[in-house]
């Protein structure tokens, strides 16, 4: 097999390998996106990102997510303005039109502003327990309890924005561990296809600060999808505006809400790292 051409990404941090399949069809095995993703053997990141031709849509093009560990994911907010800032390189004169792409969940409005700034709709949340999914839940709460072993019981929210998320409210994110509890609630039963956990600190009506402990890749410097998540369970619960900087470790991104039922909003800048050729044989793949 030819060596595979790739660009590296990332959005506030959120590290991604991009790949264009339509030049570089590549079968991106769960053992190959593990060995891409590492970051002493491979290239590093926290998803790679497959760019097709858009099949069910007007879409500009469609993507897919793999996060390091090789699963699949639905959704992943940074990497779609990643992919929005990668169209659109090949089309610099046309800074600030709409373009749609099309991600495993649906076709997304995307827009690039000419201060670096990449708005994408994240689409609309989904609270209903079997379609995050979450299970052992009947009723949709606007908070769950969950006593895990070896930990106090904890609240948290649910939603999907394309992908499972739990949101812990927490009074000091930067100083708390946040490891050995996301695992044990990825590992927990309710949640059959494990979940993206986030923990968030109300700083004010208008400010968030979040860490995610994501599914497949750890905790990363930032997290869209978390983001839209934490921001539309705390405003669900009134504790925060319709718009709102999440401030992660990496960065900060602005999401907007305008109501329920509507779709989400998320902005925030984009990087290109750099051009690469990976050799897959050359490491027995
Ligand atoms: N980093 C992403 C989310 C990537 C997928 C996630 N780990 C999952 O398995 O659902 C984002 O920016 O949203």
């Amino acid at each position: 097999m030819a060596r595979l051409r790739f660009s590296k990404m990332h959005g506030i941090g959120n590290d991604f390998v991009m790949i264009d399949q339509r030049t570089n069809p590549t079968d991106l095995t769960p053992e190959r996106c593990r060995l891409l993703a590492d970051r002493r053997l491979g290239v590093g990141c926290d998803q790679i990102i497959g760019i097709y031709a858009a099949k069910h849509s007007n879409a500009v093009v469609a993507y897919r997510i793999w996060n390091a560990d090789g699963s699949q994911a639905g959704q992943c907010g940074n990497g779609a303005r990643c992919v929005a800032a990668w169209v659109q390189r090949e089309a610099p004169g046309k800074v600030g039109q709409v373009m749609h792409l099309e991600s495993p969940k649906g076709v997304h409005r995307a827009q690039c502003m000419a201060d670096g700034q990449v708005q994408i709709s994240m689409g609309v949340p989904e609270f209903t327990p079997r379609n995050i999914p979450m299970v052992g839940f009947a009723d949709m709460q606007d908070s769950y309890a969950l006593a895990l072993p070896g930990f106090p019981e904890i609240h948290f929210g649910a939603v999907s924005m394309g992908n499972p998320h739990a949101v812990v409210e927490v009074d000091d994110v930067a100083g708390m561990q946040i490891e050995p509890l996301a695992r044990a609630v990825q590992t927990d039963i309710h949640f059959p296809d494990s979940v993206n956990v986030g923990f968030a600190q109300v700083i004010s009506r208008d400010e968030v600060q979040l860490r995610v402990y994501e599914r497949g890749a750890g905790e990363t410097l930032a997290c869209g999808s978390g983001a839209c998540a934490a921001a539309v369970v705390l405003m669900e619960h009134g504790r925060v505006a319709r718009s709102v900087t999440v401030r992660l470790p990496g960065g900060d991104l602005q999401i907007e809400w305008p109501q329920h039922g509507q779709s989400v909003l998320m902005t925030g800048p984009t990087a290109f790292v750099f051009e690469g050729e990976f050799d897959f044989e050359g490491q027995g793949l």
